[in-house]
């Protein structure tokens, strides 16, 4: 270091020292008066009935203790609620003090004589007269700056204008405990030196924030604030969830009075990846947004009634099944059901029901006929045909209300209630007394108390028994969808261009699994898009922006219908048509299909630059898929891959039981043995357990952890780790298995291995043995 970075360093280091002096002065300040409304509040909660006044002798009275409990309540909220954010807020400024901020950018606006030097961390700080920045939000417009140029002309936008100047210095910081621990002066990139830094780590079971070296191009598909569509295509590794995780940041703070976490849904490829993400967005300061998989909200919806298929099954059935006729029409059934012909002919076939009449179910208590479908019928039809379908469900359902209460009440003399009465408990018979003591005061006193009693007392014995019936009205089960999207594949007149030479073989196997209350995965949505269509859904209105992460996976026929669940929803999506594992056995259509994304004001971005793996790494396995050759490797370096092509089953369990401790020897904390389907995961994990530690993850494990980690590559997806061994080659042999074999090794950070049980995978003799060691 020479003289001059000696004295910077010295400047910046007591710059440091005077920001920390004013986080302990504000962290103070804050403190007591977070006490003090801590105080107050505790002291709200214990004094709460005593503020309150209570009376409910006169109607004016009870109004009043009503209001009087509301007011105390509202108080009593927002003392918690300021309380709470103060918390928040310390929790920050802990956060600023252990390192105040990791950019600095001077920028002199045109018209000024002074360049204005911007400090950029993971939230603001003021001065203590409040009235200028020690530190921006990495979110503020300005910190724009700091991502988008180097030093020259450079400009950003505010709400409503454009700035424009000239940047005289960028420099990039890491500082740890209030120490800087390094410095650099950056150019048009944002440093390598920090990069190489970040990168060379070990891999974590926990997602890493990245605000302090975003590259400019996912700057752009963070802060895009205008598009209803963004769509981005990056390469394996090239920060697509790093982005949606910043961008989520972003939306938070750009529109923090508009919008909270609660109006931002991620859908995640697996519940594995949810925790893997869990820490980015309060590392940040903010609150995690709603996260679920598409498989959770479908078996949300189907719930216990159906057995449903998840796309793991899909896929392990595809991968390990032979390829006879009966693969061959369920593949391109599946790949059918992903298009959005298929939609079209689910659109039409809804349209004709509305002409037509629907399939409902009886209404049955104990097997006793209460209300039979064919009444139901009878009633629906007799409704105009030019009102919506939903629209004439709740009618029927009003109907069928009405019919209930009216059986129910006739119910009250059979001779079974009598009978179950004595059954009732305790409580029952001193409840029906004290309600018959009520009515004795009123005006009508033709009964006598035991008659009064009996007759409460019979309400409450069909009320009880008639309440599942009143429930499933309620939900709509009146109505029988599974016959009606049976019906629509018995009727194969319904076709589309596309649809396939045997549809009529795809259908009657679609309709033998549904007659086994069977749902496979690819018929789960157009079942609920059906559904829908016919019992009208509330559309999601919370929701204002939904994420998907590993878009390649959904099909355009589930992309439309998540469209359609949060219609006012802006949407960006993530993928890698490389890594589109699902479609790959089947080539069903992905989301990527061009009909699928047309929607209103869309930007698509393309991420060709790849962080996750070493360059060794990267130049291997874009050799694997077509057009690898555009990836682009961070200049990171490590060992070349390594093969290993031994045959004999039990030369290969050594192998790699050798091959996993030579990677903890190396200090890799965080080791995966990749597998193709949950079988040889199993298979994998039994020879190796008796050597090492290891866990073996399934598809209802919930977390990862740091260690050897035996994994399904559909469930690896979205994560990394220091080295992957992918445990067979043999296994991928197909040239549609090529995806499965890019994800599982893209998930490598620093090594790869590949052993192989037999024959090397033919997928792997394509690879220029320059880019690989034989081992
Ligand atoms: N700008 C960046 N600064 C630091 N690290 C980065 C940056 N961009 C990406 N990374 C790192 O690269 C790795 C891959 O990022 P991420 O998982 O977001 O990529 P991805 O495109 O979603 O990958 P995949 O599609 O393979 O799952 C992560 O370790 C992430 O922290």
């Amino acid at each position: 270091m020479d003289e001059n970075q000696l004295k910077n360093l010295k400047t910046e280091q007591e710059r440091v020292y005077s920001i920390i002096e004013e986080i302990d002065r504000k962290a103070a300040k804050w403190k007591a008066s977070s006490s003090d409304v801590g105080s107050d509040a505790l002291q709200l909660r214990k004094t709460f009935w005593e503020d309150v006044t209570v009376n409910f002798d006169e109607a004016d009275d009870v109004a009043e203790t009503f209001t009087s409990i509301k007011q105390q309540a509202a108080l009593l909220s927002e003392r918690e609620r300021t309380q709470s954010q103060m918390v928040k807020q310390l929790k920050t400024l802990s956060q600023l003090r252990f390192s105040p901020y990791f950019g600095r950018v001077d920028f002199k606006e045109v018209g000024e004589s002074e360049a204005e030097k911007i400090y950029l961390g993971i939230a603001s700080l003021m001065d203590e007269q409040e009235e200028n920045f020690l530190v921006y939000d990495w979110r503020a417009p300005i910190s724009g700056l700091y991502y988008d140029y180097s030093p020259g002309p450079a400009q950003y936008e505010t709400e409503t204008e454009t700035i424009k100047g000239e940047m005289e210095l960028k420099r990039q910081f890491v500082i740890k405990g209030g120490k800087i621990k390094a410095m650099f002066e950056t150019g048009v990139t944002i440093g390598d030196e920090m990069l190489q830094e970040v990168l060379g780590n070990n891999a974590d079971t926990q997602m890493k924030t990245i605000v302090a070296t975003i590259q400019k191009e996912q700057n752009q598909i963070i802060r895009n604030d205008s598009s209803s569509l963004v769509v981005v295509q990056g390469v394996a590794g090239s920060g697509k969830t790093s982005a949606a995780m910043q961008r989520i940041a972003y939306l938070l703070y750009r529109y923090r009075n508009i919008i909270s976490s609660e109006n931002i849904m991620l859908f995640s490829p697996n519940p594995l990846f949810n925790s893997y993400v869990a820490t980015v967005l309060p590392e940040l300061g903010e609150e995690n947004m709603q996260q679920a998989t598409f498989q959770e909200y479908l078996l949300s919806r189907f719930g216990a009634e159906y057995e449903l298929e998840d796309p793991f099954e899909q896929m392990e059935y595809l991968l390990a099944a032979e390829k006879d006729e009966s693969r061959q029409e369920r593949v391109e059934g599946i790949r059918f059901k992903a298009s959005l012909e298929f939609k079209g002919l689910l659109d039409r076939y809804a349209e004709r029901l509305s002409r037509d009449t629907l399939v409902f179910r009886n209404l049955t208590l104990k097997k006793r006929m209460i209300i039979s479908k064919h009444e139901i019928a009878h009633y629906y039809d007799s409704l105009e045909k030019n009102i919506s379908i939903p629209n004439r469900i709740q009618m029927v359902k009003e109907w069928l209300l009405k019919e209930l209460k009216k059986k129910a009440k006739a119910e009250q003399s059979q001779e079974w209630v009598e009978k179950e009465i004595q059954f009732l408990d305790k409580e029952d018979y001193l409840e029906s007394y004290k309600q018959s003591q009520k009515k004795q005061g009123e005006a009508d006193d033709t009964f006598h108390d035991y008659e009064r009693e009996e007759k409460w007392l019979s309400e409450l014995v069909v009320k009880r028994r008639f309440k599942p019936l009143f429930n499933l009205v309620k939900k709509l089960k009146f109505i029988n969808n599974k016959a009606i999207f049976i019906n629509f594949f018995k009727d194969v007149s319904i076709q589309a261009e596309t649809t396939p030479a045997n549809w009529s073989s795809i259908c009657d196997q679609t309709v033998s699994s549904l007659e086994r209350k069977s749902i496979r995965y690819e018929d789960a949505t157009p079942f609920l898009y059906l559904q829908d269509l016919i019992e009208g859904r509330k559309s999601n209105t919370s929701i204002r922006h939904v994420f998907i992460d590993e878009a390649q996976d959904y099909t355009p026929f589930q992309f439309a219908y998540i469209k359609m669940l949060f219609p006012y929803s802006k949407m960006t999506l993530l993928g890698d048509i490389n890594q589109a594992i699902y479609s790959g056995p089947t080539g069903a259509p992905t989301i990527f299909a061009e009909a699928a994304l047309d929607f209103g004001e869309k930007e698509t971005y393309k991420l060709t630059k790849t962080y996750r793996s070493t360059r060794q790494i990267v130049e291997f396995t874009r050799e694997l898929i077509k057009g690898g050759n555009l990836i682009e490797p961070f200049n990171r370096n490590g060992p070349k891959p390594g093969i290993v092509n031994s045959c004999e089953q039990i030369e290969h369990i050594r192998t790699t039981i050798e091959l996993i401790a030579d990677l903890k020897e190396k200090g890799h904390k965080n080791i995966a043995i990749i597998c193709k389907t949950a079988a040889e995961s199993k298979d994998a994990f039994e020879s190796i357990r008796e050597s090492h530690d290891a866990r073996l993850i399934e598809k209802g494990t919930l977390t990862f952890e740091n260690g050897i980690n035996v994994v399904p590559t559909y469930l690896a997806k979205g994560i990394e780790f220091d080295a992957v061994i992918i445990f067979d080659s043999s296994s991928y042999t197909r040239d549609e298995e090529r995806k499965l074999l890019y994800t599982a090794c893209t998930r490598a950070m620093h090594e790869l291995y590949i052993l192989s049980r037999g024959e090397f995978s033919p997928l792997l003799t394509e690879v220029d043995e320059q880019l690989y060691q034989a081992i």
